[in-house]
């Protein structure tokens, strides 16, 4: 039984800016979709090209270096570019939350042996970034993987495959904190080839100018 109500209108198409995105649910409640064709080939190249010379290895919200996350990444500027803003506002309107509310887009590139550990995307309430929590999450697949990659739910049991342009997306806006407790998620290591993805995290509240 569904007892609350979820952020993102469920469809099993939606058609935004003259691309047909096709839906699929993987659980209700917390809300978690795989959307088919969110980019397009070019678009996620585009995204990798302009990522490469800029990454970093990733760190934590302190700063650190960490063991959680071994791969390296980077955040585009908001509308840095106008294949930034016209992806930035197409995962707006996929998310149902206004661009206001977005953070910059990440790029992660994970090589063999890389992995991003089990966590939450929400912050714990002793972090300061916890008074405009995140909302919700689309992860954007930029690469088919050979082997490995896969982004899993240990406490829902669901797996998702990586596959260029595709996308997973899950909330946690739940008023019952049990529900957003089991977003936990893990990016497993990559066997063979690379993973490239981009992020879009939401918050509750607005966090940047237009
Ligand atoms: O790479 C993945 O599959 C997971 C990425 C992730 O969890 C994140 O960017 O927060
Ligand atoms: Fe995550």
């Amino acid at each position: 039984m569904i007892t609350e109500v979820s952020i993102l209108p469920i469809q099993s198409v939606y058609s935004i800016d003259n691309h047909i995105i096709t839906a699929t649910v993987l659980n209700e409640e917390p809300l978690l979709m795989k959307f088919d064709r969110v980019l397009s080939d070019e678009e996620c190249q585009a995204l990798i090209d302009s990522a490469a010379s800029r990454l970093e290895k990733s760190k934590l919200a302190n700063k650190e270096v960490s063991q959680i996350r071994t791969s390296s990444g980077m955040f585009f500027d908001e509308n840095e570019s106008p294949l930034i803003t016209i992806i930035e506002n197409r995962i707006s309107s996929l998310m149902h939350v206004p661009i206001v509310h977005a953070e910059g887009l990440q790029v992660l590139k994970y090589e063999p042996g890389q992995e991003f550990k089990e966590h939450y995307d929400f912050f714990g309430s002793n972090n300061p970034s916890s008074d405009n929590n995140r909302m919700s999450t689309l992860i954007i697949y930029l690469n088919d993987v050979e082997e490995g990659g896969e982004t899993t739910f240990p406490s829902l049991e669901i797996t998702v495959k990586p596959v260029k342009g595709s996308a997973v997306y899950f909330e946690y806006f739940y008023s019952n904190q049990a529900l957003n407790e089991l977003t936990l998620h893990s990016g497993k290591p990559v066997i063979r080839g690379e993973k490239w993805v981009t992020t879009q995290w939401m918050r509750k509240q607005r966090i940047r100018e237009c």
